[in-house]
């Protein structure tokens, strides 16, 4: 049993030699932490004997009394805590935090039982496992522990990854959550929008990106023995790969890229030389999913981590544990049976895969946006400022109901895209759904944009610092922006759909 004790023998404990206080109906014994405090020892004597409760909400996440649950040592008679502790899986209460789908008054024509089911799950999973990891893995830049990659392979977590397919059948997913067979976009959707409230976002991409937009290439159109065996090697965890288009050359552009790959006299290999730059994961993958230049043309080759390839890091302004890498290929040896697709064919295998590319940063930028969202709904709630929450200011409330119809509109026409995507074939999908889901994408990254600057001013000087109540706005503020170039510049793929609308334009109107 708790030890309890009166508000007046908490009082008589307030000074250095021995120093209590109360924060949401319990005591703390704050003597040993006094000098490792962060907020330094004055402010703690400040508060010895008293109800600190205001004041530590006021700079405090509720996460930091759980990480020091140590200095608790007992309750206050008859008082209860009010606060509600968040509980691995629990769906937040703050109003707007969680999609309308998820919301118990709300209804939605798109999800039934197996989706819930299985967000449950993935939010079980990410907080218990995901979470921990990436959060310690975005500060020291590390690549993601051989445990976690496990530890998603056997719950199918990578298959998912990668979206809807055969790769999945037969497979059970999270313990029998759900079969294979039964995975659909809108499970997709719910992997990804689950997986990134780990608000890591460097760790987010490195958690296997590299594989979500390259494998796909391989299961589409590597000859069945390669897929056999690449396929085995990344889903079970053994191997990682990634997608090596870009280069200093070439980026948004990429029919221009320059690296060259020339078939041996014998037919029989591809020697390949060239560079790869901003390719995630790089760093540490096996597999290249690379762009070459054979001949006149472009086409997409497999290569294996082997002698004349390197990487070395390149220095972003996120964290390293994305293992963003500068390749280099020198005279790499390629059998010609890791060609992707046909030779001098390979912009339709790199195309193949954009949709969906450009598809998951959506989902996952709309739940970061949905993030921040709740960071600042709760934030102004808390936080007193002249005497009044920040929230009872008008002007704080203008700038929370601009993020959070900014957040259900792009979620709305997220879903919408979703359930096209469920109702097409591959090749209609990329008959009807590039040029609504660039726009789609370049909305979202607008939106994440104007979410992060109104976030920052919500926050002030806690936007500016790693640690602390701004962390996720800060991060928010200075990663989101990747979302307008990854998988295609914002500028290049919105041109692109107004291109291809305009292709579509019916003479007879003219
Ligand atoms: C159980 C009691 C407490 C613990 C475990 C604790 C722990 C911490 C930690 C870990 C930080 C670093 C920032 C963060 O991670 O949020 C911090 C900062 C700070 N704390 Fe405490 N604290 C406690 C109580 C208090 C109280 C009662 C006050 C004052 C009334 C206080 C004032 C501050 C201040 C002023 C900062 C710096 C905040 C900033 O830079 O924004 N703390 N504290």
């Amino acid at each position: 049993m708790p030890r309890k004790f009166t508000r007046e023998e908490v009082l008589r404990n307030n000074t250095k030699e021995s120093l209590w206080c109360i924060i949401d109906g319990r005591v703390y014994d704050l003597t040993e932490f006094l000098e490792s405090h962060p907020g330094g020892e004055f402010v703690l004597l400040q508060a010895g004997g008293k109800d600190a409760t205001i004041d530590f909400y006021n700079l405090h996440r509720q996460s930091v009394l759980e990480k020091y649950s140590d200095l608790c040592i007992g309750g206050i008679e008859n008082e209860e805590p009010q606060v509600i502790r968040h509980n691995p899986g629990d769906l937040s209460v703050v109003p707007y935090a969680e999609p309308a789908w998820l919301t118990p008054q709300f209804k939605s024509p798109y999800y039934n039982e197996s989706h819930r089911q299985l967000q449950k799950a993935m939010r079980v999973f990410t907080e218990t496992y995901i979470l921990p990891e990436a959060q310690e893995k975005e500060v020291s830049g590390e690549k993601i522990s051989q445990a976690l990659i496990q530890r998603m392979a056997d719950a199918n977590i990578l298959g998912m990854r990668v979206g809807p397919g055969k790769h999945l059948h037969g497979r059970s997913i999270l313990n029998g959550v759900l079969k294979g067979e039964d995975f659909n976009y809108f499970h997709d959707l719910v992997v990804t929008q689950e997986l990134v409230r780990a608000t890591a976002r460097g760790f987010w991409d490195g958690n296997m990106v590299g594989m979500t937009i390259s494998l796909t290439a391989v299961l589409q159109h590597a000859n069945p023995v390669l897929k056999e065996e690449v396929q085995r090697d990344c889903l079970s965890g053994k191997k990682t790969i990634c997608l090596a288009v870009s280069e200093a050359f070439a980026g948004s552009d990429v029919s221009n890229i320059r690296t060259v790959a020339e078939k041996t006299p014998d037919g029989q290999f591809y020697i390949v030389n060239g560079t790869k730059k901003w390719i995630t994961n790089g760093t540490w993958c096996d597999y290249f999913v690379t762009g070459v230049k054979t001949g006149d043309g472009l086409s997409v080759l497999l290569i294996e981590r082997s002698k004349g390839v390197e990487t070395k890091a390149i220095k972003t302004s996120y964290s390293a544990a994305a293992g963003t890498a500068f390749v280099t290929f020198d005279n790499v040896k390629v059998p010609v049976r890791n060609l992707l697709g046909q030779e001098g064919k390979g912009l339709k295998v790199i195309l193949s895969n954009f949709n969906h590319e450009r598809w998951m940063v959506t989902c996952a930028g709309v739940r970061m946006s949905r993030i921040v969202v709740e960071e600042c709904l709760k934030w102004s709630n808390q936080r007193q400022v002249f005497g009044k929450r920040l929230v009872d200011q008008p002007v704080i409330r203008a700038k929370l109901a601009k993020m959070i119809s900014l957040v259900e509109a792009m979620q709305a026409w997220l879903e919408h895209t979703t359930f096209q995507m469920t109702q097409m074939s591959h090749s209609q999908q990329s008959e009807h759904l590039a040029g609504p889901i660039g726009l789609l994408k370049m909305y979202a990254s607008r939106c994440a944009h104007e979410i992060a600057e109104n976030a920052v001013h919500i926050f002030g000087g806690r936007a500016l610092t790693r640690t602390g109540m701004g962390n996720v706005v800060e991060m928010f503020h200075r990663t989101t922006e990747f979302d307008a170039i990854l998988g295609g510049s914002e500028d290049i793929i919105g041109d692109m759909a107004v291109r291809q609308a305009v292709k579509k334009f019916p003479k007879s109107m003219l």
